[in-house]
């Protein structure tokens, strides 16, 4: 006869998962630099076909972060290869206390839970669902999606984040719409106490606000048919009412690097349909030591410099983000900001960048961990 396994050895997973740009990697960053010694594994899911979650996570964790790119997990065919991350990250040999799976900003977080409920990997417990809420971007988008409330029904703990982006009565605003959702804690990038999330969340038949039974039932027929993209084929038949049936992402690279101006000139002008931008940009000799991550969310527009990783590749990397956008004309509106060969510019074009460039002496974003050495940058 089998074992039952000691729960008391069982590794939690916990899913993190929130609507896009809303902080996922932002939080799972702070967690990894505040776990003081607790060894986190992380599976990260993004959308879009560049990684750019992976990499901006990867570098933390060496070994220990899998990456499952272009497409949501919740819509695999089956959940072989998230068992198959899974195995090799509770594996005695690579000694974690907890797995966290970021989940794309788009995906069904009951098609996660489900999958982790119905592994038959005894090493592993499912730990909880946090959700990630973008405080500024929230009200909005539960407008256009109001799917998010069956998200939220569904969390163990709802992070409310980007409390800095709001005033005190938006705040109140939200804290009452989130009233009666899980246990909500507030944050500003992500940091909240690591323990939220370390401490073993005790096995029981409830999943969330949700009882086991109400998730197995919560699996409505896909009134859009099967094919979507991001998806593998065949997907879930539910997925049409999954957020990302409605979302696209295309990708953009290049290996000239972009105009500032030009570059500028595009952001500034994005469809209102094209939520989300995010990735890296080369400026070349605008500012040689420096790549770019972007991120924009919704109207949000962020740059943060940071040196250039030793080996790296010069590559402006981005992945875009909407719904109902025009893929191939924005992608070609992009490549209208590389430089030509020839072309010489002006280190002042990179003004209008530094903009956007949060000032470090305003709070870097985990300016609260003494443990974190400061990005260094000189323009
Ligand atoms: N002002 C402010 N910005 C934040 C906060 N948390 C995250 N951000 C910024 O929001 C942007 C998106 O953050 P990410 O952590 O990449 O968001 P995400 O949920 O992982 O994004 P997707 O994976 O694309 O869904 C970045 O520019 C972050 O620096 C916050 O509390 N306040």
């Amino acid at each position: 006869m089998s074992q039952l396994p000691d729960p008391s050895k069982q590794i939690p997973v916990i899913v993190l998962a929130g609507f896009l740009g809303s902080g996922k990697t932002t939080l799972l960053n702070h967690l990894l630099r505040a776990s003081r010694g607790t060894r986190i594994g992380a599976i990260v899911n993004d959308f879009g076909s560049i990684e750019i979650d992976a990499m901006t996570v990867a570098g933390q964790l060496g070994d220990s972060t899998v990456s499952l790119g272009n497409g949501c997990l919740c819509c695999a065919v089956d959940a072989s290869e998230l068992d198959l991350f899974l195995d090799r990250l509770t594996r005695p040999s690579a000694r974690l206390d907890v797995i966290v799976i970021e989940a794309s900003g788009l995906a069904e977080p009951s098609e996660l839970v489900r999958m982790l409920l119905a592994s038959e990997n005894t090493r592993m417990v499912y730990g909880g669902l946090v959700e990630v809420v973008d405080a500024a971007e929230f009200e909005a988008t539960r407008e256009r999606h109001p799917e998010i409330d069956r998200h939220l029904a569904l969390a163990d703990l709802v992070v409310l984040n980007k409390t800095d982006r709001v005033d005190a009565a938006v705040l109140t605003r939200l804290r009452k719409t989130l009233q009666g959702a899980a246990a909500v804690v507030e944050s500003s990038y992500g940091r909240v106490d690591p323990e939220l999330f370390f401490d073993r969340r005790p096995s029981t038949e409830r999943v969330g606000q949700l009882a086991f039974d109400d998730l197995l039932d919560d699996h409505p027929a896909d009134p859009l048919g099967a094919d979507h993209p991001g998806c593998a084929d065949g997907a879930d038949r539910a997925h049409g009412l999954h957020l990302h049936a409605a979302y696209e992402s295309a990708a953009f690279t290049a290996r000239e690097p972009l105009h500032p101006r030009r570059l500028l000139d595009f952001l500034d002008s994005r469809p209102e349909g094209l939520y989300r931008i995010k990735g890296f940009v080369d400026f070349g000799t605008t500012d040689p030591r420096n790549r770019y991550a972007v991120h924009a969310v919704g109207r949000f527009l962020r740059f943060y410099p940071e040196p250039w990783p030793k080996d790296a590749q010069r590559l402006t990397e981005l992945v875009l983000i909407g719904s109902e956008i025009d893929g191939p004309a924005l992608l070609e509106q992009l490549a209208a900001a590389r430089m030509e060969a020839a072309e010489t510019v002006e280190e002042r074009s990179l003004w209008g960048v530094l903009r956007y460039v949060q000032d470090p002496a305003q709070g870097a974003d985990d300016s609260s961990d003494p443990a974190e050495v400061p990005q260094q940058w000189e323009p």
